[in-house]
């Protein structure tokens, strides 16, 4: 068989991709249109060829599903999303799942992806054996509907970025580059390559989207619809370049909402969907006359994607009616000759041999040990490194979180000017403590909930799609945010510490300091687990509301320390503000001389009165400095967890189940 138009088509896609081409439709080739293609065009689309088939080492995969349902539980009972629906995906082929709005096409994506599994019934095979999810993730990709790319951060720099977490040190650098080159000339993205994320149009992102994914050549990509927001032509791009990519033996599954005829004859399967039930699948030309044997006649000036969405939505009858006709998906409509013209059937291997290369594949990913492609430590660097250079270059929230320190820090000096050594004022110095205190909780709270959420939805695609693991990010986000909050902390303290007056004492200084640092630490870790469990909104109700009778807790005992009830104090061990505060007040007040009294008489002359009255003397800084730790390793796990069910669509059903079960119960 000859690959000439196989070769053709690439080079169409590519020179689309470059913006070279001026034929309407540069995937069907005429066979005097060849002279348009130039030399450059055809250098550019054969190495383009090259590269990415260079790379593809990987199985051919084909999926398959059968009697697949899913279920969603709430408090008004159990719903069926989807009904007992099966098909067939292959490598080769792009196949795009059509279907009125609310059909079922997000949900059947989602469970063949691996991204839903909760509530899902049925069997889904990969290549003839039972889907072995350690194994699938690693195969393919997953490209969702609402995907965003990492800000502040060039395409190149992000495609460097990928690269080095997906393909590790099975390349070298030089290598990784070239791959680099290569996806980007393809994509049309290498004229982009200095241009940062935020700044690409709609659809150079969701090129840029399919460019990462391509990184370590996945045999399956799924895209949830991809061509949402783009104009007509960056549809066309998009469509012409994965019907390129599905050439290269890949298996490509996107949904669509409502294709024009020309796209909607550039993929090689439809599958339909309506009501959660599978209404045709097969290749794309055979749709009108399937429609037609079902009475559905469809005018030749139409549309059939058009056609069939109005069919379906117009017509109560017809999503059972044509379910049944294809027996829910059992039934496939296959062309001898997918293309129109003078195309040839894109399966690349035959289904024995894809069996083989599967089976040896699969036995090699099992013998690996390691789950993701880097170690724990080169993700951990990698995206410190990436944390780093979009902080720095996040130079406006720099500068307000400056400005922030700077002038809460000449407000609470104002306020407390020289009460430090006041043997007058030892409940105002109290108090200066507590504001810094409070400073502290707020800031470093509100900013993880207010921002976390947004970066809980672009990390999503990356962890879903086995990039790096959830502790690598983890600890690279604890670590990246360090440097600015130590620096901004100690600017604030000793601006504070300076107008009001407190000794000149470096150790004082240090202790007062480590105590506010980790309050803050403690604070952002709070922030954090309610960034990662709740939306802003929510997020925003619930962090202040969590941080208040923590505070109340704190401060209770001003002014009868002796006589803390002992129930009050087991509560007031509980708020971890409490140790920041004692640690502030060990600091000033511990082993100190008498303080300054310019009247007859200052009760609190001796400071270890004062500690006496707060409730504090018989505290140890360097138990505070536990407590603190203790607290803040309590928060970080709290938020690590809530944002590893975060990141599963499971967690909001499985939750619902859980309210569900409960309110039944009652
Ligand atoms: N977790 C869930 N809880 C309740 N209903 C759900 C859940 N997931 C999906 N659904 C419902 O299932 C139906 C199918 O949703 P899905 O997102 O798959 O539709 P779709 O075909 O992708 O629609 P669109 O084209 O508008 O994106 C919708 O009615 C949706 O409300």
């Amino acid at each position: 068989m000859s690959s000439v138009p196989l070769v053709r088509k690439a080079i169409a896609g590519a020179a689309l991709a470059h913006g070279t081409s001026s034929s309407p439709n540069p995937l069907v080739l005429e066979p005097n249109q060849e002279s348009q293609w130039t030399p450059a065009a055809l250098e550019r689309a054969g190495s383009t060829l090259k590269a990415l088939n260079r790379m593809a080492k990987r199985p051919p995969v084909h999926i398959l599903f059968e009697d697949v349902g899913y279920t969603v539980s709430s408090h008004k009972g159990d719903r069926r999303i989807l009904h007992n629906v099966s098909g067939e995906f292959r490598s080769g082929e792009l196949t795009c799942i059509l279907g009125p709005s609310g059909a079922g096409k997000s949900t059947l994506l989602n469970i063949l992806a691996g991204y839903t599994s909760n509530g899902v019934n049925g069997r889904i095979t990969v290549n003839g054996h039972a889907r072995d999810m350690r194994v699938f993730k690693k195969l393919s990709s997953y490209i969702m509907q609402d995907d965003m790319l990492q800000p502040r951060l060039t395409v190149i720099e992000l495609m460097r970025i990928a690269a080095n977490l997906k393909l590790g040190k099975e390349l070298g650098r030089a290598e990784k580059e070239l791959i680099i080159e290569e996806i980007l000339q393809t994509l049309g993205l290498w004229d982009h390559r200095d241009t940062r994320s935020e700044h690409l149009s709609g659809g150079q992102s969701k090129r840029l989207s399919v460019a990462l994914e391509l990184v370590n050549n996945p045999p399956i990509i799924f895209l949830d619809e991809p061509t949402t927001g783009l104009d007509i032509v960056s549809i066309r791009q998009l469509v012409v370049l994965l019907r390129l990519l599905s050439r290269q033996g890949r298996t490509i599954i996107c949904t669509v909402h409502q294709p024009s005829a020309s796209l909607f004859a550039l993929f090689d399967r439809v599958y339909v969907l309506a009501r959660g039930l599978c209404c045709y699948q097969g290749a794309a030309p055979l749709l009108v006359p399937y429609l037609a044997e079902a009475g559905h006649v469809c005018p030749t000036t139409h549309n059939p994607a058009d056609f069939v969405l109005e069919t379906l939505l117009g017509d109560m009858e017809a999503p059972a009616q044509l379910s049944e006709l294809c027996q829910n998906g059992k039934l496939c409509r296959k062309l001898d000759r997918i293309t129109a013209r003078g195309g040839r059937k894109p399966v690349l291997h035959s289904d024995e041999s894809i069996q083989r290369i599967f089976v040896e594949h699969v036995a090699k990913e099992q013998t690996q040990k390691m789950e993701f492609p880097t170690t724990f430590m080169t993700q951990f660097l990698i995206l410190t490194k990436r944390m780093f250079i979009q902080n720095k270059r996040n130079s406006i929230t720099l500068w307000i979180q400056l400005l922030h320190h700077l002038v809460s820090a000449l407000l609470l000096g104002s306020i407390f000017f020289l009460v430090g050594n006041d043997a007058n004022a030892p409940i105002v110095n109290f108090k200066f403590c507590l504001s810094c205190l409070v400073f502290f909780m707020y800031t470093y709270i509100m900013i993880p909930v207010l921002i976390f959420p947004t970066e809980v939805r672009l990390l999503r695609r990356e962890y879903f799609n086995r990039w790096y693991s959830l502790k690598a990010y983890y600890a690279a986000l604890t670590f990246s945010t360090l440097p600015v909050m130590v620096s901004l902390g100690v600017l604030f303290l000793g601006i504070c510490y300076l107008m009001s007056g407190q000794l000149l004492e470096w150790d004082r200084f240090v202790l007062f300091s480590i105590s506010g640092i980790l309050t803050a630490i403690c604070s952002e870790g709070l922030g954090l687990a309610v960034g990662s469990a709740f939306s802003v909104t929510n997020g925003s109700i619930v962090g202040p509301a969590a941080a208040a009778p923590l505070l109340a807790l704190c401060c209770y005992g001003m002014g009868f320390g002796p006589h803390i009830e002992s129930f009050m104090k087991a509560l007031m061990s509980a708020s971890y503000l409490r140790y920041g505060l004692s640690g502030f007040s060990l600091a000033l007040y511990q082993h100190r001389e008498t303080m300054e009294c310019n009247q007859d008489f200052c009760l609190y002359a001796d400071p270890t009165l004062i500690l006496r009255d707060v409730g504090m003397a018989n505290d140890s800084y360097i138990v505070q400095v536990i407590a603190l730790l203790a607290f803040t390793t309590v928060h970080r796990l709290l938020a690590y967890f809530a944002l590893r069910y975060r990141l599963t669509a499971e967690f909001s059903n499985k939750f619902m189940a859980y309210v569900s079960k409960f309110l039944k119960h009652r």
